[in-house]
């Protein structure tokens, strides 16, 4: 896998966020099986709550254009420490990716943190703790 290309596209969207009360800008760049690259912002609301976040933007880009095999997702921020995803982001990117995928956090500094899925939320709750 190309990191340096994931986190170039990361960067890129990191450029589109739309964020007038955080100001503060994410991307993420996720990466198919099959080689192609959604990128994702930081979409934020007036009804702060409704804020999404980099990562869920660049997973759900990507489910609805119906691609959902997916082996590596890169995410960039102005931050001291490579950015640190959110809970919400934790629990989403752990349904809907692999456990064993690379996640490849930065920041503009380039401080490069890489780590697993299953490293970003250890025992999450998952669709097997669902029974009917
Ligand atoms: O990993 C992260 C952390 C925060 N944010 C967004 C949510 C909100 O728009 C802003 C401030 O929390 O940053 C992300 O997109 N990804
Ligand atoms: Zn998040």
């Amino acid at each position: 896998m190309d990191i340096k290309m994931l986190i170039q596209e990361a960067r890129k969207a990191m450029e589109k966020a739309y964020v007038p009360y955080s100001k503060f800008q994410v991307g993420a760049a996720l990466l198919t099986e099959d080689g192609k690259v959604y990128q994702g912002c930081n979409i934020e609301n007036a009804a702060y709550s409704m804020c999404n976040c980099a990562e869920r933007t660049a997973i759900f880009s990507a489910y609805a254009q119906g691609d959902r095999k997916f082996k590596g997702l890169a995410v960039i921020a102005d931050t001291d420490r490579p950015v640190s995803p959110c809970g919400a982001c934790r629990q989403v990117i752990s349904e809907l990716c692999p456990n064993d995928m690379k996640v490849v956090l930065t920041n503009l500094n380039g401080d490069i943190k890489e780590i697993t899925v299953e490293e970003l939320l250890p025992g999450a709750f998952s669709p097997e703790d669902l029974h009917e």
